[in-house]
């Protein structure tokens, strides 16, 4: 049997009276990639922002690897790299000095195993060619990819995307995908992804959480839901519109 890398346990957060999530439970195998899915409005930004330490929850946990993120979170969040919000760099610095910067955060790596780390998830992302370049020539799909390599910096059990394909054209999303599917197979990562992008979810994600008025609507395997031939999208209006 597979181990659970991620268990989120009755995870609840109100603001005022209104329940932004209640209640959400669902787990995630080691190796997998999960898709988040929700409408608009359903809560999946609030959750990863619980999941990655951003906010407090009221009620529930979140552990990783057995590290609470909420009472044991120094231990918790060094097991998640995340991008939640569009990833920050400076622009007149080259990606490999963002990197540098970055990794100095890091606070358990030497300055030798910090740069041997800053070309290894340079190399992952395919940017060593451009890592000399200022990040305000980078593409918004090369900085995308800047913002992964940053959230492998401090070699993390989980990963977690929000909406990592918003705005990017075709070719950045075929390469973001590529990208997913290398650190999944390659490197054995365990992925969380938000994204309103069906097609791409359903091309890349084995597991589905799907949340709605922030709770979980349905949770399984993805050819549970979008069964042979059948496209996620219709699948999904079906679910979300009952
Ligand atoms: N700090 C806050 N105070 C009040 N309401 C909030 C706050 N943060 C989020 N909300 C509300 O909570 C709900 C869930 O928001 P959230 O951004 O998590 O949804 P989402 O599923 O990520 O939506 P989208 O797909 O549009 O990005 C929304 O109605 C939002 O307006």
């Amino acid at each position: 049997m597979k181990e659970n890398i991620v268990s989120v346990q009755h995870i609840t957060k109100k603001v005022k009276r209104r329940y932004l999530l209640q209640g959400i439970q669902f787990q995630i195998e080691k190796g997998e990639i999960c898709g988040l899915l929700g409408p608009n409005g359903a809560g999946k930004t609030t959750l990863l922002r619980v999941l990655t330490g951003l906010i407090q929850p009221d009620e529930g946990d979140v552990f990783i690897q057995g590290n609470s993120v909420i009472k044991n979170r120094q231990a918790g969040l060094s097991e998640i790299g995340a991008i939640i919000e569009n990833p920050i760099f400076f622009p007149y610095m080259t990606g490999r000095e963002n990197l540098f910067n970055l990794a100095l955060l890091h606070s358990q790596l030497t300055k030798q195993t910090r740069k041997e780390k800053v070309e290894e998830v340079l190399q992952i992302v395919q940017l060593e060619d451009r890592a000399d370049d200022k990040v305000r020539t980078y593409s918004l799909g090369m900085k995308q990819r800047l913002g992964i390599a940053q959230a492998l910096l401090g070699d993390p059990s989980l990963l977690v995307l929000d909406e990592p394909a918003n705005g990017l054209d075709p070719m950045g999303i075929r390469e973001l995908r590529e990208l997913i599917l290398r650190l999944n197979e390659e490197f054995g990562m365990t992925i969380l992804i938000s994204s309103h992008l069906l097609d791409e979810i359903q091309r890349i994600c084995e597991q589905l959480v799907v949340i709605r008025e922030g709770e979980v609507l349905w949770t399984g395997p993805m050819e549970n839901l979008a069964r042979e031939g059948q496209q996620l999208e219709d699948a999904f209006v079906e679910l979300v519109s009952r």
